[in-house]
């Protein structure tokens, strides 16, 4: 936390758009014009490229960037094993997979000078991180800056903050984020986090598969959900520092360190769609019924990351974001259901409108593969009941990580002293109604 971080992170720039060919430059002239890889590059930095996908992935899906550093990353000292903390990796296999609907607390309260990477913990996932495929979900609750700087091989980071906000110092230059905002750190870039506040906490999808991007529209148009124009990438900035800094690297499912003699951040300038990026969800255009029913929460994806099988994410991700209900005989909350998918969700401010209590801002619920939820008692009674005129749900903003494979837990959450034991009893005492006519 420092006053500082808070200046730097108010005053900040940024490039606007998904996926764009953007370039920066923190040096005027330090981007090479016409090539990516002169003989000598301007002002004798190193190019550099970053790759996302196979060289040879079709352009559409492509994800790459230039780098011109004062060194090249390949210029560091070897990496030795360190310890994983709470962070786990797939395949997750050291618990039996649960059917049961599954809920948690916010995590306890970390020890001082917890930083962001130490302050993950693991609450489970899917697929294998060697095969690129599949998710972990992760939360973190950090209360120090981070000194040292972190790379993940695995996957990207998509960070969901719910307290505290955030400066992330990366490779393409810095980011803010607060609660409400979310931020995606590519596979392999560098970052450094300071807080804003004494401590942070939230939520992390650790995506393993291909890159998170825009769904398609269909039939809604050229416009909504998440507008392009409103994904924030940084402008360059670079730390020019010698000296021993820390390099902690994600390298199929373990962490490695080593000891640099310079800042890896040390990038002054770069181009191309392989880039750190944030968003603001309240910026969301939220689509919805204006006649009856309710629409399923896949018109809520932000992002999805798709598999091999179209219209079958490895991963979305869908916000749960303020909206009008106006559905006329409608049950307007979440309906109950068993979803061949599974579904992480967690809750950043307010309440959701599926459940009257227990779901907490920093805690979480599972729903996995066909295990059957909905609307809590309480809120089906209510709903039941309600007079339907048109209503704003205002007071909360909740999302969910929503998976084609399973979630296993590790055996922290499987164990976890924050998770709730009495979570089937919010569908207890669901009278039966049927009344045949005779
Ligand atoms: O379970 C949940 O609360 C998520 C959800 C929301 C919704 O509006 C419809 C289906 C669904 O799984
Ligand atoms: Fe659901």
């Amino acid at each position: 936390m420092s006053g500082d971080a808070r200046k730097i992170a108010e005053g900040l720039e940024h490039l606007s758009g998904f996926g764009n060919e953007h370039s920066s430059e923190a040096v005027p002239g330090a981007l090479p014009e016409g090539r990516n890889a002169p003989q000598r590059a301007p002002f004798g930095l190193y190019a550099e490229q970053l790759s996302g996908t196979a060289f040879t992935e079709p352009r559409a899906e492509n994800r790459r960037s230039w780098l011109y550093r004062i060194r090249p990353s390949a210029a560091h000292p070897a990496f030795t094993r360190t310890g994983n903390g709470s962070l786990r990796t797939a395949p997750f296999t050291q618990t039996v997979p649960d059917p049961n609907r599954l809920r948690w607390n916010p995590l306890p309260e970390p020890a001082r000078g917890t930083d962001f990477l130490a302050g993950l913990w693991t609450l489970g996932g899917n697929g294998d991180v060697a095969q690129r495929t599949g998710m972990a979900v992760h939360l973190y609750h950090a209360t120090a800056s981070m000194e040292r700087v972190f790379g993940d091989a695995d996957g990207e980071l998509l960070i969901v903050p719910e307290r505290g906000g955030l400066l992330l110092r990366t490779e393409f230059g810095l980011l803010h984020v607060e609660p409400g905002h979310i931020a995606l750190i590519p596979r392999g870039v560098r970052f450094r986090v300071d807080l804003l506040e004494d401590s942070a906490r939230g939520y992390v999808c650790e995506n393993y598969g291909a890159a998170f991007r825009l769904p398609d529209l269909g039939p809604i148009g050229a416009n909504g959900l998440a507008n392009a124009r409103d994904f924030r990438a940084p402008v360059a900035a670079y730390e020019d520092v010698e000296g021993p800094v820390e390099v902690v690297n994600k390298f199929c499912g373990n962490l490695w360190s080593a000891t640099y003699d310079h800042s890896p951040l040390d990038v002054v300038a770069w181009h191309g769609n392989h880039v750190p990026y944030a968003y603001d969800l309240r910026r969301f255009n939220v689509m919805g019924t204006v006649s009856y029913d309710h629409p399923d929460p896949s018109i809520f994806t932000v992002l999805t990351s798709p598999s091999d099988t179209p219209g079958l994410a490895g991963v979305d991700f869908v916000v749960f974001a303020p909206r009008w209900l106006v559905g006329e005989d409608t049950f307007r909350p979440p309906y109950f259901h068993r979803n061949v998918m599974s579904e992480y969700m967690g809750l950043i401010e307010g309440a959701y409108d599926a459940k009257a209590e227990g779901f907490v801002p920093g805690g979480g619920s599972l729903h996995n593969m066909m295990s059957a939820h909905g609307p809590d008692r309480e809120t089906f009674d209510r709903a039941s009941a309600a007079e339907l005129r048109p209503q704003k749900i205002d007071d909360g903003l909740a999302f969910m990580f929503e998976t084609r494979w399973p979630v296993s837990l590790t055996p922290q959450a499987a164990r976890a002293e924050h998770l709730q034991q009495d979570y089937d009893d919010v569908w207890q005492g669901l009278e039966r109604h049927f009344q045949p006519l005779h």
